[in-house]
């Protein structure tokens, strides 16, 4: 896992408004990277028990007297956000860095609400682990420094991608902020698809789940393309093939993927406010 050390340079609080699924991921990314939990701030009504537990770890938990935070990164929902970005005012200063990772919310917005200098990010949940990948836009008036605390605060969750172009981020959240969706769906489905074809449901669950995390692993270990790590798997005229003629059919993954990618690129579009 990327060490958070670059984090240490900087002295300011973390705050995280929004510990849920994602925020909640970001934070044990943070946390197991070596940030220490006395800069962290949570604000979070309804904080689950790992999140509470925290809090014995030097977090504070939903603090009463807010001041203005080094940076204040923003994980609630984007349909939540005109109620609970005006509560976070009391926490950004015009210094304060402010990193959104709400889908669909644009900078101007944030700027609207929230005030700071803005970076928008679209991570995914494998920044749980360390392997997560975050795509950021940065505000104009976002300094250097501040980029390069994102930076360090986003590297220590997985990879992490600068882009100038705002609008590319709805396509960002559609394949790789929504992406781990779709490979656990693969997972739950080609063990859907041992189990009909014969398996037993413990033994085909194993062996989708080992084979998805395996290949997946392969990818990131390997420099071949996936294409040749396919390719590497079918034998002329052997039981891949077979398989792949459907999944690389009229019908298969690919226009199957493009309307997912597109409904999910729209649904992005929708929730901008
Ligand atoms: N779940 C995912 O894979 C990803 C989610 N995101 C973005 O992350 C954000 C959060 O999504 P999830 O974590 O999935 O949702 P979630 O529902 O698990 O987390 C949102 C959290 O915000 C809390 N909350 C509600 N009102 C609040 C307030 N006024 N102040 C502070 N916290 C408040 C809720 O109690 C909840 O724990 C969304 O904007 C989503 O677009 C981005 C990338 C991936
Ligand atoms: O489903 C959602 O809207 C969020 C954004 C990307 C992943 N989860």
């Amino acid at each position: 896992m990327t060490s958070v050390s670059e984090l240490q340079h900087t002295t300011g609080p973390i705050v995280l408004a929004g510990a849920g699924k994602m925020g909640g991921a970001m934070l044990t990314g943070w946390l197991a990277g070596g940030l220490d939990p006395a800069r962290v701030v949570v604000i979070e009504p309804m904080p689950s028990a790992e999140i509470t537990a925290l809090a014995a770890r030097g977090i504070r938990l939903n603090p009463a007297a807010p001041s203005p935070a080094e940076v204040v990164i923003v994980a609630v929902k984007p349909q939540m956000f005109r109620e609970a970005g005006p509560a976070l005012k009391p926490w950004v200063a015009d210094t304060t860095l402010v990193l959104s990772i709400m889908a669909g919310t644009t900078i101007a917005s944030l700027q609207n609400v929230v005030g700071g200098a803005v970076v928008r990010a679209m991570p995914n949940t494998p920044a749980a682990i360390g392997r997560g990948i975050t795509v950021a836009v940065p505000a104009s008036d976002v300094s250097a420094a501040q980029r390069a605390l994102t930076d360090a605060l986003l590297r220590a969750t997985g990879a992490v991608e600068w882009v100038d172009d705002e609008a590319l981020m709805d396509a960002v959240t559609a394949v790789s902020g929504s992406g781990p969706a779709y490979v656990f769906l693969l997972a739950e489905e080609l063990a859907r698809a041992g189990i009909a074809a014969g398996l037993p449901e413990a033994l085909a669950t194993r062996l989708a789940r080992d084979t998805v995390s395996g290949a997946g692993e392969l990818l990131h270990r390997s420099e071949l393309s996936s294409a040749t790590l396919r390719q590497n798997v079918t034998s002329p005229g052997g039981t891949t093939a077979a398989a792949l003629s459907v999944l690389m059919g009229p019908d298969g993954f690919q226009p199957l993927l493009e309307r997912a990618v597109a409904a999910a690129t729209a649904r992005s579009k929708e929730l901008a406010t």
